[in-house]
């Protein structure tokens, strides 16, 4: 497993080993264990798996309240993605920064995304699977968004806004500058 640091401290790229034969590959995902000894603690507990079937969905920007705040291990299975993360912790040195990172089945990385975070993602291929852990339980009380493309944020899509296939929900977060449920 292969652990790299992003330009925001917490922020990781994970990438673990893939072992191929004729048959194809067999990977370890994730294996708690190894993670502890790379000091990477978390207690995940609940796995999740998102398909998007056009090019240019973006997903985001997401992330739950206190007491429900979720770190989240994301990878994609198949096809690939453009995944952002924005730091909301507003007493945070890279406040209202982002990191992207291409994520896709054939590089295998994941992305570490700590609690504080604003998480989303743009499709680059049909038919993207996106499989990601969390440690803790969804809440819809407690789930909020960040716009996609507040200017402020700065994030170069791969898609432009008007074009970006999105939920209704996705459609109306306000602005970073706006957001009442920023991280303290
Ligand atoms: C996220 C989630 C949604 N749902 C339900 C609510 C709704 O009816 C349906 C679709 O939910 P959403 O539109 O919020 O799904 P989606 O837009 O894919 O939401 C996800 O986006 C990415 C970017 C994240 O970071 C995730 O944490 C999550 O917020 O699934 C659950 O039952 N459990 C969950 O954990």
């Amino acid at each position: 497993m292969l652990v790299e640091h992003t330009a925001i401290e917490g922020v990781k790229i994970v990438t673990p080993k893939r072992h191929g034969d004729n048959r194809g590959f067999f990977s370890e995902v994730y294996n708690r264990r190894t993670w502890l000894q790379a000091g990477l603690e978390y207690d995940f507990v609940q796995d999740n798996h998102s398909l998007s079937a056009e090019v240019g969905t973006i997903r985001g920007m997401h992330f739950q309240t206190p007491p429900f705040e979720q770190a989240k291990l994301v990878r994609v299975s198949r096809g690939r993605v453009l995944d952002v993360v924005v730091d909301i912790r507003r007493s945070s040195p890279t406040f209202g920064r982002h990191v992207a990172v291409e994520l896709s089945a054939e590089n295998w990385r994941q992305l570490l995304v700590p609690a504080g975070f604003a998480h989303g993602f743009c499709t680059l291929e049909p038919n993207t699977e996106f499989l990601y852990k969390v440690t803790n339980f969804y809440s819809a009380p407690n789930d909020r968004g960040l716009a996609f493309d507040d200017p402020d944020l700065g994030i170069d899509w791969p898609v432009a806004p008007d074009r970006a296939h999105l939920s209704d929900k996705d459609r109306k977060w306000p602005r970073l500058r706006d957001l009442v449920d920023a991280f303290a």
